[in-house]
């Protein structure tokens, strides 16, 4: 694997393809929904044209609550998404769907989002209009842009491998040529060779169509190959974002810093050090006291905590190359 590029350098001044303003979901509704911590708290990023924003975060972090929000399946409680500078949050699902252009999604299981019954040619002209005339040539094309022979426009998806599949559904989401596609876990179903190869593709393709990717992932190691930016969540909140590489190199919250030593490493003896770093942090992956809602949702957590923390939520501040929301960030030697 290499890298991941360099963000073009007027990508900082030019409209965001993605922007996510104040955003707050709550679940269900009523009085006792409205008390309740809400799943996402004010969350706020960019994404711009060329370039890939990961996501991370554990298991219940609120990775795919926001990608739902983004995509209109989930409406905000409160804040904005905004697709090339389009406000979009309270257009309906079906005109939404008229945007298809501008914004896809990859899901995480080619098994199960590809229909079976349905050969890979009519799967990937559906999210074209109706009508559209050259719908076959485009089918065709998406495939061979990645990686997959023209002629498998006639075939079903149990004649492909889980690694051609996530092909067949990146087609899909490329046929409508869209400048941003919401990638939710796109390779974690699959085994390390076709991950590297999956991950390649999408980084050439990103580059040659200047797209922008929200990357959702659990593993830190997959985020830094491809992106240049990342948010790091936990508990519907921002912990720390910014330069992938600062982020998980440096890390400048004790949460990130849990998440990076938990991440694996191709190599034993890193991985070897990585734990001991996190044990000598003393940060549990275990599940925790609910946390103070005046205070960090890390604190019941966190080796480092203090009063404050329990009294005061952190507000994102420069730290480094990074915004960290944390107290103690400067005692955070990486
Ligand atoms: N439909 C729902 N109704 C009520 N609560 C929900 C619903 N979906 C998610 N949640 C809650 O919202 C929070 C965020 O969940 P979400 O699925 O977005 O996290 P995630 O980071 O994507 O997790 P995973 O990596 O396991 O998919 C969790 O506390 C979860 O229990």
């Amino acid at each position: 694997m290499t890298a991941a590029a360099p963000v073009r350098e007027d990508a900082a001044t030019t409209t965001p393809a993605l922007e996510v303003r104040d955003l707050v979901v709550r679940y269900g509704s009523g009085r006792k929904a409205r008390a309740a911590a809400p799943a996402i708290d004010r969350v706020s990023f960019t994404v711009a044209p060329g370039e890939t924003l990961g996501l991370v975060g554990e298991s219940g972090s609120g990775k795919s609550t926001i990608g739902k929000a983004i995509l209109g399946l989930q409406p905000p409680s409160e804040g904005q998404v905004l697709v090339q500078g389009r406000d979009i949050t309270s257009l309906p699902l079906r005109k939404r769907r008229g945007l298809a252009a501008d914004l896809r999604v990859v899901f995480q299981d080619p098994y199960s989002s590809l229909n079976p019954a349905r050969t890979i040619g009519q799967t990937l002209v559906e999210p074209l209009p109706r009508g559209t005339a050259d719908a076959t040539t485009r089918a065709r094309q998406a495939l061979e842009s990645v990686g997959l022979p023209g002629d498998a426009v006639d075939r079903y998806p149990t004649q492909f491998s889980g690694g051609q599949r996530q092909r067949i559904a990146i087609a899909r989401s490329l046929v409508v040529r869209p400048k941003v596609i919401v990638l939710d876990e796109p390779v974690s179903a699959l085994d390390l060779s076709t991950q590297a190869q999956v991950l390649n593709l999408l980084a050439d393709l990103r580059d040659e169509h200047g797209l922008a990717f929200l990357f959702v992932a659990h593993d830190l190691g997959v985020v830094r190959f491809l992106a240049q930016r990342t948010v790091v969540l936990y508990r519907g909140q921002v912990m720390e974002t910014g330069p992938v590489d600062d982020v998980t190199l440096h890390p400048r919250h004790p949460y990130t810093a849990a998440l990076t030593s938990a991440a694996p490493v191709p190599r034993p003896a890193e991985q070897a050090a990585r734990r001991a770093a996190r044990e000598a942090l003393g940060i549990g992956t275990a599940g925790a006291a609910a946390p103070s809602p005046t205070g960090c949702p890390f604190a019941t957590r966190c080796p480092l905590a203090t009063e404050v923390c329990t009294t005061e939520r952190p507000a994102l501040r420069q730290v480094g190359a990074s915004l960290t929301a944390c107290h103690h960030a400067e005692e955070l030697t990486a």
